[in-house]
């Protein structure tokens, strides 16, 4: 789904060496997979993310998405490109004089969806997904961060994109609310088998969400293995980093539809007025709706 191949970036300062962020970097996500990046600050994570949808260009190398080398496209070609990428960050980036509904719908005119009556139907299928209709004209400052990202994810959503890029989405968060965003971020996974890229320093969120991880330091991935390594006796990353990912950490429920989560208890969610999303019909529905239109999500 994702690959990056031979992917370098280097930026140029007057007066100073370039600075090799990402460095070499080859790297293939199969569609449908959760992809962890995880390293110390400054090792390359978040513009290697930026690399794949070309938010930052890479000064050499090439990326391809869903078959489609991005670094080949032209301009406008890769704009249109870009809306099979939806995109959240650490710090929500929400406008702030946009009600929630707005948010979410200025999405879908920047990918000129023209027709308002299918935007506000779009904004609400999304808005649904991530159990946030009762805020939808509410104004961003009214929100808890948790509140704000479940927006952000709405508002990525919304143009149905087949991959999804988080760059440190759960940095801001305090653990329960982390932990309730990990679960949408899972449900979407699976409900709509969209691809995740996720760039954390935070353990604990690798080993909850995960499929893959891609351990980088100074530019380079380092080290690369399955998720489901961490969980196994014995296992022995190579990096330091790599061992360090071996400490405890949350756990989501990856199963069936309707689970819910063995890390905080229900009832703490409950409490801390984060609920946890109604993922068998309510996204059963979604899915046939969202498929329904315009091609659909997959
Ligand atoms: N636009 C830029 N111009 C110049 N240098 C940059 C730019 N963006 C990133 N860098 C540098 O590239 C290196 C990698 O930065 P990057 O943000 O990708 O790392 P990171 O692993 O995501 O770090 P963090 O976890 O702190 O966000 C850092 O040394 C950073 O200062």
């Amino acid at each position: 789904m994702i690959s990056l191949s031979h992917v370098s970036t280097t930026f140029a300062a007057r007066g100073r060496e370039p600075l090799t962020a990402v460095d070499d970097v080859s790297l293939e996500v199969p569609r449908g997979k959760i992809q962890g990046i995880i390293g110390f600050s400054g090792a390359g994570k978040s513009t290697l993310l930026r690399n794949i949808n070309l938010l930052e260009r890479p000064s050499s190398g090439r990326v391809s998405v869903g078959g489609t080398e991005l670094t080949s496209l032209s301009d406008a070609d890769l704009r249109r490109a870009r809306h099979q990428i939806g995109m959240i960050f650490q710090g929500f980036n929400l406008v702030n004089n946009l009600s929630v509904a707005q948010n979410v719908e200025l999405s879908l005119k920047f990918a000129g969806v023209r027709d308002r009556r299918e935007r506000l139907r779009r904004v609400a299928e999304a808005l649904e997904i991530v159990d946030i209709t009762d805020k939808a004209s509410v104004y961003p400052a009214q929100l808890s961060g948790g509140q704000k990202q479940r927006v952000a994810i709405a508002r990525a959503l919304a143009t149905k994109p087949e991959v999804l890029l988080c760059d440190e989405p759960t940095s801001a968060l305090d653990p329960f609310t982390t932990a309730t965003v990990l679960q949408y971020l899972a449900d979407v996974n699976r409900e709509f088998g969209i691809t995740v890229v996720i760039v954390t320093h935070e353990m604990e969120v690798i080993k909850a969400l995960a499929d893959d991880v891609a351990v980088m330091e100074d530019g380079r991935v380092v080290e690369e293995f399955p998720a489901s390594e961490l969980l196994r006796e014995g296992f022995d990353p190579r990096t330091s980093i790599g061992k360090y990912l071996l400490s405890d950490g949350i756990r989501l429920d990856r199963g069936g539809a309707g689970a819910g989560l063995p890390g905080p208890g229900e009832d703490e969610l409950d409490q801390h007025d984060q609920q946890i999303p109604q993922q068998a019909q309510t996204h059963r529905a979604q899915h046939a709706a969202l498929a329904g239109s315009t091609g659909g999500v997959h």
